[in-house]
């Protein structure tokens, strides 16, 4: 009989909810307490280095050593009244994780004693020996160089006795190695094409923020029954086990009331956030059984993405300690929802407007409609990049179905939007505008209603939706950096943007007044775009064929899918923006494909382990006492009436013998697969190998893991089932 499983699951049901210290102050009051925040850099520096500080942030100002030296000083002494000892760089490589490296703050004294001590210079840039990092080969790890420099723009912080300082992370050669660098040049592009467009509408615009809202959706399973999983332990996904008789049917889990253990956590979780300074403020239970989510306010981009990232480490360190463990795998169990990381994105101007919202005149609807045209002409032209960038081998099982959005990139608008749209591409542009009034000018432009964010109607099946004053891209999976998918956005948007300029001021210098040369433009965009408008159901087999026929782009190859980085317009577009030049595309890729292939292989690795340790053995030890059963049963019978009554066992026998052949003979050819996959020198066609030879075979193993498990007597199985995974709590 099998006793971990027993035993893990008995301790599972057992569990109480932990008790929550919970802070006498209001939230308010202890939010952002382990930040190096503005309030925080006001009483620890100078005002003059407070001053330059603040440049640097708002304003990407450069700071010389003499200032670093004294905000260094200053972090570190409001650092060490918090108990902290070290610091660290911390810092974004491409494995979707955060990496640090700590050094305590001493230094010798000089006179056989120590002093702790933190310059502007170790603040400012270090040199960690990070060389294991993945870079496509922009390093060989004989010529190690890398470094690590500051961004003032994302506060540091304090994690226990340690001083985080965000960080990009470039090779020697200037080269990107992390998500960071890349999203900062490209919100600088998007902050520096948007402001030159605002002037169209307002000259004060001196700043465009790109602003990010991500909604972290995950799962948590009990530590015991995770432990008992191989497969969750090592590839954070199920490889088998059969649907639970109930799952999700009833959709009595989402939105329900929070499990007490899980409402613990999530306090607790929480509390730990706000100290962090992560604005976070929506928690409810998902769809799936045992699925849960946690969204934060939406922050500028580039401290919404740290932030999430900080929350995933949060999120795994408190899980612990609740005795949980928390998935963050795109889908971790099969037949169930999986859990994206839906980036809610949009653009606002330091005088206060959003940009993807409407406004009250014309005039502002006018500058509305010009953001959201050229966001989706953005997105129409790099459709299948933005794609490749919320690809991964782990999203790949999410994306097409349980409210996942398929892998063909459309925007969904809703009605509304679709019919101020629609009319303007129907009118003539005399017709939009008109010379009335005492303002010289009449635009016709249908009334949106301020408040669309009530009145769009939504469309889970949309992997790019306008959801009334920002656009929600969906297709972004729940373990993601969700600097991948801001990087390609904003970038493509920039790009657009200049585009946009650059022919309306053709127009202009034609002699074309400004707005009717704008409105020029934008109905040119909304008939060129119009392919990427979808409202229906992203799920058909229609819209496939309709999206092919458009010439959006349906690969469904992972592999093949990051391709996309590669084509001439990614290259110009990303070239152009300033963001990343072809050999840091090259190398990125080179880094994607590897790791697909890795991820692949140790699950097949893993699903192969389980097959022979865990699943053939039970499956023959059960099998044999039945053929012991069937022997008895002569002993007790006449053959004739024994044959009849052992008739059921005998099919059984013959079933678990035919599973465990093809499970065994598949193993076998997987492993022989692999071989082959292994030999292929370039990363691209070994990783298009494993997905289109060994991946299906997962699956197809799977089929017949899952048949046994209903086969086989429960008390012998040794690992715990979906119905334990999902429901225990
Ligand atoms: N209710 C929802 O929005 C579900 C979203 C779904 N979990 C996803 O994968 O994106």
């Amino acid at each position: 009989m099998s006793e971990l499983r027993f035993n893990v699951v008995e301790k599972a049901f057992r569990a109480k909810p932990l008790e929550i210290a919970v802070p006498s102050e209001r939230p308010a009051e202890y939010f952002g307490k382990y930040v190096f925040n503005r309030e925080k850099m006001f009483k620890y520096l100078p005002a003059p280095v407070y001053a330059r500080l603040a440049d640097a942030m708002d304003n990407g100002a450069a700071l010389d050593r003499e200032v670093a030296d004294q905000v260094a000083e200053g972090m570190k002494r409001w650092a060490m009244e918090l108990g902290v000892t070290h610091y660290t760089h911390w810092f974004q490589p491409l494995t979707e994780g955060t990496a640090e490296k700590h050094d305590a703050f001493i230094e010798h004294d000089g006179k056989g004693g120590m002093l702790e001590e933190f310059s502007g210079k170790l603040l400012v840039q270090q040199e960690p020996d990070a060389s294991s990092f993945p870079n496509g080969g922009i390093r060989n790890t004989f010529e190690a160089r890398g470094y690590s420099a500051w961004d003032p723009s994302s506060p540091v912080f304090v994690v226990d006795d340690t001083l985080c300082i965000p960080t990009v992370f470039i090779a020697y050669t200037g080269e990107s190695l992390d998500y960071k660098a890349p999203l900062l040049k490209a919100l600088s592009a998007v902050n520096k094409a948007a402001v030159e467009v605002c002037h169209y509408f307002d000259p004060e615009v001196k700043k465009v923020m790109a602003y990010l809202g991500w909604e972290q959706e995950y799962f948590l399973v009990d530590a015991g029954l995770y432990a008992a999983r191989p497969d969750l332990l090592l590839t954070g996904r199920t490889l088998m086990g059969h649907e639970a008789s109930k799952n999700q049917q009833l959709e009595d889990h989402y939105f329900g009331a929070i499990p007490t253990r899980v409402a613990a956590f999530m306090k607790d979780l929480e509390i730990q956030a706000l100290e962090l300074g992560i604005p976070v403020k929506t928690r409810h239970n998902e769809v799936a059984p045992n699925q849960f989510e946690l969204a934060p306010i939406f922050e500028e981009c580039n401290l919404a993405v740290d932030h999430n990232m900080l929350l995933m480490s949060l999120m795994r360190k408190v899980a612990r300690t609740h005795g949980f463990r928390v998935l963050l795998h795109e889908k971790p169990f099969k037949g169930v929802n999986g859990s994206g990381k839906h980036n809610n994105w949009s653009l606002g101007t330091d005088t206060g407007v959003l940009l993807m919202a409407p406004g009250k005149t014309a005039e502002e609807n006018l500058r509305f409609i010009t953001f959201v045209v050229n966001t989706l002409m953005a997105v129409y032209r790099h459709n299948g990049l933005l794609k490749a960038s919320i690809m991964s081998a782990t999203n790949a099982h999410r994306l097409g179905a349980n409210e996942a959005p398929p892998a063909i990139i459309s925007s969904f608008l809703g009605k509304q939007l679709s019919k101020v749209l629609d009319h303007m591409e129907e009118s003539s542009t005399d017709e939009l505008v008109s010379l009335g009034g005492k303002h010289g000018m009449k635009l016709d432009i249908p009334q949106i209603p301020e408040l669309l964010i009530d009145n769009t109607d939504r469309n889970r099946t949309s992997p790019f939706a306008f959801t009334g004053n920002r656009f929600e891209f969906r297709a972004v999976g729940s373990e993601a950096n969700c600097a991948s998918a801001m990087i390609a956005l904003n970038a493509a948007v920039a790009e657009q943007l200049v585009e946009f300029k650059k022919e309306v001021d053709g127009l202009v210098e034609k002699g074309e007044p400004k707005i009717s040369a704008i409105i020029q433009v934008i109905r040119k965009y909304i008939k060129e775009c119009k392919p990427i408008r979808f409202d229906g159901n992203g799920y058909s087999e229609e819209w496939k064929a309709e999206a092919a026929r458009r010439g959006l782009d349906c690969e469904t190859s992972c592999p093949l899918i990051f391709d996309r980085y590669l084509t001439p317009e990614s290259i110009r577009m990303f070239e152009s923006t300033g963001v990343m030049t072809q050999k840091e595309l090259e190398a990125r890729n080179e880094v994607k494909w590897e790791t697909y292939t890795k991820k692949i292989q140790i699950e097949a690795r893993v699903l192969g382990d389980l097959v022979m340790n865990h699943i053939v053995p039970v499956a023959t030890e059960y099998q044999t006492k039945l053929i012991d059963n069937v022997y008895k049963m002569k002993s007790v019978f006449a053959e004739e009436e024994a044959r009849t009554l052992s008739a059921e066992n005998m099919a059984i026998i013959r079933k678990i013998a035919e599973h465990a052949t093809y499970i065994k003979e598949h193993v076998d050819a997987m492993v022989e697969a692999r071989k082959v996959a292994n030999k292929i020198a370039s990363e691209r066609e070994k990783a298009i190998a494993y997905h289109d030879t060994i991946a299906p075979m997962l699956e197809e193993i799977r089929y017949h893991i899952d048949k046994l498990e209903l086969i086989v007597d429960d008390r012998m199985w040794t690992l715990p089932k979906y119905r334990e995974l999902l429901f225990i709590r």
